[in-house]
Formats: structure tokens, sequence, C-alpha cells
């Protein structure tokens, strides 16, 4: 949900929910305007001489809980979460299905209340100060479905811009440069309606930072956009972040997507944070082997078989027979041949590929117990 850039909330009591009524915060203090000219890059201490300078990190969250329902039937979909996001980095949220990402990133923006914890943007407390904690922050929850399709695209940045409290003429020059870095010039007024289906993901993109929102929340950025526009879209967000001190949060099922555009990955399971890394860290931490087998025997019924005991990540059917692509340590390599050979399956070729993030996410989720769920998995079955 996008809920128009104002994330303030407390929750519904009338639903029980846990989701908010959204409290709508609709300008900007002049306190905040300040803040603003001068982020906060300096924490007063108690000793004399000059301060240390230290800027606080753009998000920090401190034992967050969330759980939904009562009793045995109770769902801990955020389970003690501490992290914290250093300013001008995109970190990645990766987790199977109902791991917990939107809940931990919907508690984060005000938008579920959480249990238990505590969540500062840029050190200022959510609960205490909504108003001044999520002046400069914004989300796309869900890809561009929440644009106003028979407005402009021009129309619909003045629009996110005047409700997030900032006169659009005094930022007009920010606007024609989005419009530009994100090649929606020629689409300008043009209603959104009427763009595809990428021009309408980069249109959100554009709303979302059309107020000066520095830190910003994406979920799914790049779903169904095609392989030019979600790569224009990654350099575009890796340019604001090294240009503009941007700090992204980025939830994805992408593999590819996490892996080249996250300075950090947080991988998210049952609720918890399994893994926090940067993604080569996450690369050369893993033992896993990805071998590549390829054989006119690979039938649907050994490939059942395989995945019953091993991550298996892709499947490729060819006219006859197929390839797979599984994931293993070097005692299952073992136990992977010798299964093969009594399957009776003639090996064409076997070799061993590069672990990517995917693999690395399949380590780290199997061992949690989770049945992960990528891409080739989905696609694989024959
Ligand atoms: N409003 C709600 N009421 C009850 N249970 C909920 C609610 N929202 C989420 N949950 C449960 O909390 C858990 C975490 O869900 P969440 O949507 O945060 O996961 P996710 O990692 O974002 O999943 P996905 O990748 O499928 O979007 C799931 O078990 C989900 O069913």
């Amino acid at each position: 949900m996008r809920d128009d850039g104002r994330f303030a909330g407390r929750q519904n009591e009338a639903t029980g929910t846990g989701e908010t009524a959204a409290e709508p915060v609709l300008e900007r203090s002049a306190e905040q305007s300040n803040s603003r000219a001068e982020p906060i890059d300096r924490v007063a201490d108690d000793t004399d001489g000059p301060l240390p300078a230290r800027r606080p990190p753009a998000v920090s969250v401190d034992g967050l809980c969330k759980r939904f329902g009562d009793g045995p039937e109770a769902i801990t979909a955020v389970d003690d979460v501490s992290l914290e996001i250093e300013t001008g980095s995109i970190v990645g949220l990766l987790g199977p299905n109902g791991a917990g990402k939107t809940t931990l990133i919907k508690s984060i923006l005000g938008m579920v209340f959480p249990d238990e914890g505590t969540v500062r943007i840029r050190g200022v407390d959510v609960y205490d100060r909504p108003r001044e904690a999520y002046a400069f922050v914004d989300a796309m929850l869900e890809g561009a479905r929440n644009d106003y399709w028979r407005l402009t695209v021009r129309e619909n940045l003045r629009y996110f811009t005047t409700i997030s409290g900032v006169d659009p003429d005094s930022v007009r020059g920010r606007h024609e440069r989005l419009l530009s870095q994100l090649e929606l010039a020629e689409k300008a007024d043009v209603p959104v309606r009427d763009l595809s289906r990428g021009m309408k993901q980069k249109v959100s993109l554009a709303t979302v930072l059309a107020g000066g929102a520095e830190v910003i929340f994406l979920d799914e950025p790049t779903l169904g956009l095609d392989v030019e526009s979600s790569r224009t879209l990654q350099r575009e967000l890796r340019r604001l972040v090294e240009e503009e001190g941007l700090t992204v949060v980025l939830s994805s099922h992408d593999m590819d997507v996490v892996e080249t555009v996250c300075d950090r990955v947080l991988v998210v399971s049952n609720g918890r944070i399994i893994a926090d890394d940067t993604v080569d860290a996450l690369l050369r931490g893993t033992d896993r082997h990805r071998i590549r087998i390829s054989s006119p025997d690979l039938v649907g019924s050994i490939v059942s078989e395989l995945r019953n005991r091993f991550a298996v990540i892709e499947i490729e059917a060819f006219d006859t027979g197929g390839r797979i692509d599984v994931t293993t340590d070097g005692d299952g390599l073992y136990e992977l041949m010798a299964r093969l050979r009594a399957a009776g399956v003639a090996l064409e070729r076997v070799r061993t590929v590069e672990p990517d993030l995917e693999d690395v996410f399949v380590e780290l989720t199997s061992a949690e117990g989770e049945e992960p769920t990528t891409r080739g998995v989905e696609e694989g079955e024959r």
C-alpha cells in the first residue's frame, strides 16, 4: 500500500488486525523544513572539545515484534528484529513467502502497530514524533497501483509533492530531472493509464521521489518489468544512492536485482533476520556447490525424486531428457551421484557452476526448515 506517502498511524481497533488507520501528515513544520536543510549529522555529547561527527542510521529498529492473533493460532510475523540501515545505501530484504518482510516494512512505516520494539528514522522515534520521523520517508509497496491513472505523469509528480507538504513549483527542477533521468520526459504530459507497465513503474518511482524523500521503501519494484526497464530502474536507484545519498530498503524475490543493486542483504525467515551481510560476503561464506547435470535420462520421475532430497534450483527440458541445477554440500554431492547411478541415469555432462545469491538463499532458508520459493524451482516441474 502506498498510503500516499503518509505513514504515521495507529492500530485499527475496529478490526483488531493490527493494520493502521493512517494519520495523515500533510504539512511540514518550520522545524522540519530546517532539519531538511541541515540533515542530522551531529549528535551532541557532554564532553568538551569538538563534537564528533556522527550521523544516526537512516533507519534503526530495536527488538521489533509483531504477532497476529492470539493463543495457539497466533502468528509471529516479526520476531525480535533489530537492525540498522546506513544512510546512502541500498539494503535488500530477501525471504520466502510469508517470512515477514512486508510486516517488517509496514511496522517500520507505522502502517502496522508492532507489539514490542522501537523504530527510529534518522534518530527520531516514530512513535513519539511520527511527523518528524516520516517527513522524508516514502514507499512504493504495490508497484504502480496507486498513482492516479487519469492524471498525466507530471500531474502525478505535482500531486504527490503537494500531499507531502511541499509546494510543487518550488521543486520544478527536481521533477524535470526525475523525468529526464527516468526517461519519462517525452511522456510527461501523457495520462498514466496510457503508458506501458514499465513506464508506470517508473512513474511510481518518480512520484515516490518527487517530494524529496530521502529514505524510500520499495516492495518488488521491478516486478513485471522487461529486462531493459528493470536495468534502467536499477541504474537510477544506484545513481540516486551514490550521488544524492538516498537510502533504499528494497524487498524483492528477484535475486539478480538484489545481487546487482544492493549493498547489503538481510535474509528474513520465520520473522527473524537469519543473515545480514554484503552480497560478496554471503557468496564467499557458502560451502554449497551448484552442480549442473545434463542427461537424456532425466525424466520427470527422477527429477521428482531428486527434489525430495536436494535443492533443485533450475530445470530445463530438452527434446530428450533435460538439465537440472542442484545445490548441495560435499557429502550431498556423493549421494547425488550415487542416486543418479542407481536410477540408471547416463550422465552426458556434469559441471560445477559458481554459486550465486539464489544458492546462498536456498542454503540459508533450507537450514531454517523453509521450503524455498525461487523462480527456478517454481518454474521447474516437468
Ligand atoms: N493482517 C494479517 N493478519 C494475520 N496474519 C497476517 C497478516 N499479515 C501478515 N500475516 C501473516 O504474517 C506472516 C508474515 O507475512 P508477510 O506478508 O509479512 O510475509 P512476506 O515475507 O512479506 O511474504 P511475501 O513474500 O509472500 O509477500 C504470514 O504468516 C502471514 O500470513
